[in-house]
């Protein structure tokens, strides 16, 4: 495919949602062609999948349940608008893309990396990112930024236990050793600043490989 397709991933309150959409900007204004989209979510019938999925009531859903409503969410994202912009030939920035089904449902919930990489196969036919922005940060201090972040809703995820989300970043750590030519890490914990630069730079390197991209 014509485009590129890059994806961000992260435990809770890394930073991804605001970096994301300030490179988005930037990229913009130097006229390329960006579809800035995010997991779950991005079109209709996936935001409404999120909706379920995230419901803080919904304390009864099971673990192989919430997997499959998220391989669901991912399926019709990627038909309904990831392949038509990457085959347009834009930049795809992804927030949240497999590697989350990987560290939260394969790795923090126990359900195995490999099952999940199975079930999510079915859902993406091979389509893997490009490049995958892994934003590493302790769950402590990623917890308490969202905890500061006004208007930002507390979903079903973010209550479980520090210990669930100590092995979400485990899982990532287990993904960057399995996948070393896709995923790389920036230090999230790092003033905005810098880790916006860090992105920026890496995202740089990643178009000026690619030269079919600019409108
Ligand atoms: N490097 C940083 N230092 C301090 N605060 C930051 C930094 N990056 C982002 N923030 C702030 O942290 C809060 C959470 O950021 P953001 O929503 O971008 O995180 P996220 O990784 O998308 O979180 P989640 O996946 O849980 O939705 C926001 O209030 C944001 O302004
Ligand atoms: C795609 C995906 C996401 N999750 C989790 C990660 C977060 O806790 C929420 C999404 O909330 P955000 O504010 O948009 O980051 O869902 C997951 O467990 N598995 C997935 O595949």
């Amino acid at each position: 495919m014509q485009g590129l397709f890059i994806t961000i991933e992260g435990p809770e309150g890394a930073g991804k949602t605001t970096i994301l959409q300030k490179l988005a900007e930037e990229l913009e204004e130097k006229k390329f062609n960006v579809v800035l989209t995010r997991e779950p979510g991005g079109i209709q019938i996936s935001e409404q999948i999120r909706q379920v999925i995230l419901d803080p009531n919904h304390t009864a859903m099971d673990s192989r349940t919430e997997a499959l409503l998220y391989a669901a969410a991912r399926r019709q994202h990627l038909i309904e608008k990831v392949v038509p912009a990457l085959e347009r030939g834009s930049i795809v920035l992804c927030d949240r893309f497999i590697d989350s089904s990987l560290a939260y449902q394969g790795y923090a919930r126990g359900l195995g990396i490999d099952e999940i990489f199975t079930i999510n196969q079915f859902a993406i036919q091979d389509l893997m990112p490009d490049k995958t922005l892994y934003f590493d940060i302790e769950p402590e201090m990623g917890l308490k930024r969202i905890e500061k972040h006004k208007g930002r809703e507390i979903n079903r995820l973010d209550l479980e236990e520090l210990d669930f989300h100590h092995r979400v970043r485990e899982g990532y750590k287990t993904l960057l050793k399995m996948f070393p030519n896709r995923i790389v890490e920036i230090d999230a914990s790092e003033p905005f600043e810098t880790v916006y630069m860090h992105a920026k730079r890496l995202v740089e390197e990643i178009i000026a490989k690619k030269d079919t991209l600019r409108i």
